[in-house]
């Protein structure tokens, strides 16, 4: 902890006093205290639905608290906006960046922080001032670079010196590492330790109950709107966390026997896959996955993993071009002309990695959504009118199943937070006993509680004599829950391993398309100009 700054100047950084906030009958924040020193990096933790990303727009002028006061260095402030936020010196680095994909790195840094008339003029000083940054802070980036061409670890660079080249004090990150490699992660966590130790304040929203203790100097715990404890991160453990968080001890691992794989149930054969823009996405897959086991795909986002699943899933990109053999049960599947609702007939329940975009209709209820791809079940018909009561009985069982808060199906799917919409999909897909479930990163933005509760759901569906195909970027959880690990790399298996044979070590240098077991390791690596969006292992 960087103690002498605060000694300097006693006035915290932030200071919030009984900050409440509702939407409708839902109470988000109620009568929320946090007092954040400065130059200090402070975790907030908590279940989904716990509040935190509702604070945390409140500090930077999203919404406005229906009671409470904010004090920035001991001064009373109002953050109508996000305009006054950063004014205040507020930065945020959403989990969803905020970055025009056409634009330069130049241009996004700059936008909305000159003012237009002397945005000519002031270009050189600008580009001045943003590599003088990028080479203070080790966030090195080519400002000429269009956002589309970046990797997601470069993309979120961008959104640092963004808030920098605005001159924040405080800088708040919602689950920053959500969708970086380890490589990437442990360079952003350098980079935090380098800003508070030059007295910046850093707010730091997690799931990984490891990041906080590698990371904070402090944390403070959210539970149901409330915010429940504040510790010291060296006098608190990960256990204790997690019952804080939760009210009841947490598995920290997953508990499974070994697998006992019968028939296959899928093979995938020479599966290519071209993008309508000509890139190759797929380069030829092979894979087979048998009733009772798990297959996890290692591997950094952006290598093939996305399309591998859409394909499986019956929802290939629009203007691909496919070639190759899929077998389910021993039967042909046909690669295109099958949607998602004929996969599901035929057996093969689908979690998309992009829940959002893909996995939920988001102004339709949770309801509604609960039954997405399934409304010619039988149990959802009654002759040829769709049963709306039974589909809202069926959903009101996997809400409480899942424990998905608001308990409520008649919301709609916007208005929940991430995490709880991540389980109405995981519910919706994963309580039909598929014979393939497609499940991409089933964690993302879940907290520690739902992640036992999918974890263990997952292992008792393989136990059952399914077979699942889990797509993570999560090493941990690949590890965990795999029997069998296949990495991808530029659009190919890169190599195969049994977890209990490898090393986090191991499967990292084959997702960075180098195989150690290879005597020519450079041999696997592809065309500079493949993948120019998605550089493999970068920002390492
Ligand atoms: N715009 C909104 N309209 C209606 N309800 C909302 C809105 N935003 C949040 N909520 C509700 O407020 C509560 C707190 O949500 P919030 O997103 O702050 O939780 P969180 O702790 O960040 O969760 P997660 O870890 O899942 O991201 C939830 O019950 C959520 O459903």
């Amino acid at each position: 902890m960087s103690g002498a700054a605060q000694q300097e100047d006693p006035a915290p950084a932030i200071e919030l006093r009984g900050i409440s906030k509702a939407f409708g009958t839902v109470q988000a924040n109620r009568g929320i205290d946090l007092t954040v020193p400065r130059g200090t990096i402070h975790g907030i933790i908590g279940e989904n639905g716990a509040g935190k990303s509702t604070l945390m727009s409140i500090l930077y002028g999203f919404y406005r608290p229906d009671a409470g006061q904010i004090l920035i260095g001991g001064q009373p402030v109002t953050i109508p906006d996000s305009q006054s936020a950063i004014r205040a010196g507020i930065g945020m680095v959403f989990q969803h960046f905020k970055l025009v994909r056409n634009f330069t790195v130049l241009e996004n840094v700059i936008l909305g922080a000159e003012d237009g008339a002397r945005l000519r003029p002031s270009l050189a000083r600008a580009r001045r001032e943003l590599q003088r940054l990028a080479a203070e802070y080790e966030l090195l980036v080519d400002p000429d670079t269009l956002i589309e061409d970046l990797s997601v670890g470069h993309q979120q660079r961008v959104e640092i010196l963004k808030a920098l080249y605005r001159q924040a004090d405080i800088l708040i990150l919602d689950e920053p590492t959500g969708v970086l490699t380890p490589a990437e992660a442990d360079h952003l966590f350098r980079i935090l330790r380098g800003l508070r130790d030059e007295g910046k304040t850093i707010i730091l929203i997690t799931h990984k109950l490891r990041e906080i203790m590698e990371i904070t100097d402090n944390v403070s715990v959210m539970r149901r709107s409330r915010m429940v404890a504040s510790r010291a991160t060296a006098e608190t453990s990960t256990a204790e966390l997690a019952e804080l968080m939760v009210g009841r001890k947490v598995l920290l691992r997953v508990d499974k026997a070994p697998a006992r794989p019968g028939a296959p149930v899928l093979g995938v054969r020479g599966l290519r896959m071209t993008d309508a823009t000509g890139v190759e996405r797929l380069r030829g897959i092979d894979l087979e996955i048998r009733a009772g086991e798990i297959l996890g795909i290692a591997g950094v986002a952006g290598n093939g993993q996305t399309q591998l699943l859409e394909i499986l899933g019956g929802y290939p990109e629009p203007g691909a071009r496919l070639s190759g053999e899929l077998v389910l049960n021993g039967q042909a599947l046909p690669l295109t002309g099958s949607d998602g609702r004929a996969r599901r007939r035929a057996g093969i329940g689908h979690v998309p990695e992009d829940r959002q975009a893909e996995g939920l209709i988001m102004d339709f209820t949770a309801w509604e959504n609960a039954a997405f791809g399934y409304h010619d079940a039988p149990e959802f018909r009654r002759g040829w009118f769709l049963d709306n009561a039974a589909m809202r009985a069926d959903a009101a069982a996997k809400i409480e199943h899942f424990d998905v808060r608001p308990p409520d199906p008649e919301l709609p799917a916007k208005s929940f937070s991430g995490g709880n919409q991540q389980k109405i999909v995981v519910a919706r897909e994963v309580e039909r006993n598929p014979d393939l479930l497609l499940i991409g990163q089933p964690t993302r933005g879940v907290d520690i509680g739902a992640i036992e509760f999918i974890h263990k759901r997952i292992v008792a569906l393989r136990d059952a004599g399914k077979a699942v195909l889990l797509v993570s970027v999560e090493l941990d959880e690949i590890m965990a829950l795999s029997d069998r690990i296949a990495v991808m790399f530029d659009g190919r298996i890169m190599g195969e391993r049994r977890p209990d044979q490898t090393t986090s070590g191991d499967l990292g240098s084959l997702m960075a398309g180098v195989d150690p077991a290879s005597t020519d390791p450079q041999g696997a690596m592809p065309p500079a100009a493949a993948h120019p969006g998605h550089a493999p292992g970068a920002g390492a």
